[in-house]
């Protein structure tokens, strides 16, 4: 089956030979075709070139895409997309004056969560996710990263991790499951935190790796969480099962999590919304990607990662939504572009960097999505027509989506 766009407007993010990762300025640069065709062949991105010189395609399916653009999709390689209900009274509570920490301390927060996911079947689970992610499809998340944590029971991470199992088997969209046991403490374990990560690295662990269940091991290195300690011992038994760390860490606090996350070669670090000096010095020529997750300091009011500081430190950065009923009951990567822009002074180019070639770099699929390359996933935002794609962070709250499309199918 071969599909071939014609009369791109512009066709962004194209790479002649696959680029891995953007550091630093190198993230000012985006490449972009104008006037351009594209074809895919087989799911994957065949060729593409200026329309000046388009040779004659025959048995192709065209898709005239005059004043529109052409994108690789969005990667979103942090969420919490598999949950049950809700957190809307806690969002009430908030607004009248409870802060997130006031809420978690009352027993509310992940803890809420938890209790709700225990109590929800599989099936249940299963469709309230799965309505989740075709909603994130629609709007151009075509790769998607989706943590356990809810559970906090061997049971209930297991039903968890099963449930991104089947929605990687029936959407089309590439997804990587990763081990967030330690998400909270337990309320049965709140004098016995050690007996907690016992259970999670004696039982979760094993059951986990055998059924190959995830991707990557995750924690919430952070005060009344887990400690760097804490984290060190839950990285280095991941290790044993080819978990590769990506960890929450300086959201509230900074507490040397970092530092730990670089020492077991995490894959990324991310929040960051609170930063010291010695935090951009341990990431500095480390393998580990720094991701920002601006709406959740829109919905919580909280710092936004200093972006600026660390693009213009020579680091790299990358962008998710953080898709949680918690902190960030939305996974709108159109909007977390705008706010990278808006709020943490990112330019377009930077931030349509970090939420694709950065992306797909902390998701663990560099090789095959996040630019317009030969060979890559034919993963495309096709966009509605606009004159230019700094437009899309610019007319904020709009997605400007036409269609989207995964392995070269309109989804
Ligand atoms: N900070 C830790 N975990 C989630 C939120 C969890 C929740 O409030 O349910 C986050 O990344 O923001
Ligand atoms: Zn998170």
């Amino acid at each position: 089956m071969k599909l071939l766009f014609t009369n791109i407007r512009q066709l962004l993010q194209v790479r002649e030979t696959n680029v891995t990762r953007l550091n630093g300025s190198e993230m000012k640069e985006l490449p972009t075709l104008e006037n351009a065709w594209l074809l895919c062949e087989d799911g994957r991105i065949a060729d593409f070139g200026s329309m000046e010189n388009i040779p004659s395609f025959e048995d192709v399916e065209q898709v005239d895409a005059s004043g529109k653009i052409l994108m690789p999709g969005w990667i979103d390689s942090h969420t919490h997309l598999v949950y049950a209900g809700n957190r809307e009274q806690e969002f009430v509570d908030r607004i009248n004056g409870l802060t997130y920490e006031e809420i978690a301390n009352k027993g509310g927060g992940i803890l809420n969560s938890a209790k709700k996911l225990q109590e929800t079947s599989a099936e249940d689970l299963y469709v309230q996710s799965a309505r989740r992610l075709e909603e994130v499809m629609k709007m151009g998340t075509t790769a998607i990263e989706i943590k356990s944590g809810y559970g906090l029971t061997t049971e209930a991470e297991l039903k968890m991790l099963k449930v991104i199992k089947r929605l990687k088997e029936n959407y089309p969209i590439e997804i990587k499951a990763t081990f967030l046991g330690a998400h909270a403490v337990p309320k049965e374990y709140k004098d016995n935190k050690d007996a907690y990560l016992d259970l999670l690295i004696d039982e979760m662990m094993p059951k986990i790796a055998q059924e190959g269940l995830a991707d990557y091991v995750d924690i919430f290195c952070e005060k009344g969480y887990f400690t760097v300690e804490d984290t060190h011992k839950v990285l280095a038994a991941g290790e044993k099962y080819n978990l590769t760390p990506k960890i929450h860490v300086n959201q509230f606090n900074s507490i040397g999590g970092i530092k730990a996350g670089v020492e077991h070669k995490a894959l990324s670090v991310d929040h960051l919304e609170v930063m010291e000096p010695e935090d951009f010095e341990v990431l500095k020529g480390s393998d580990t990607m720094p991701v920002a997750l601006p709406s959740c300091s829109l919905f919580l009011t909280i710092p936004y990662t200093p972006a600026r500081e660390i693009i213009d430190s020579g680091l790299p950065l990358a962008l998710a939504t953080d898709y949680n009923p918690g902190s960030t009951p939305s996974g709108n990567m159109n909007l977390v572009v705008s706010l990278a822009c808006i709020k943490m002074k990112m330019n377009p180019e930077e931030a349509i960097n970090a939420a694709t070639i950065n992306a797909a770099y902390a998701m663990g699929i560099s090789d095959t999505h996040g630019s317009i390359t030969k060979g890559k996933a034919a993963n495309f935002i096709l966009t509605e027509k606009v004159p230019s794609y700094g437009f899309l962070p610019y007319s904020f709250g709009a997605n400007h989506i036409d269609s989207v499309y995964i392995n070269g199918k309109k989804i």
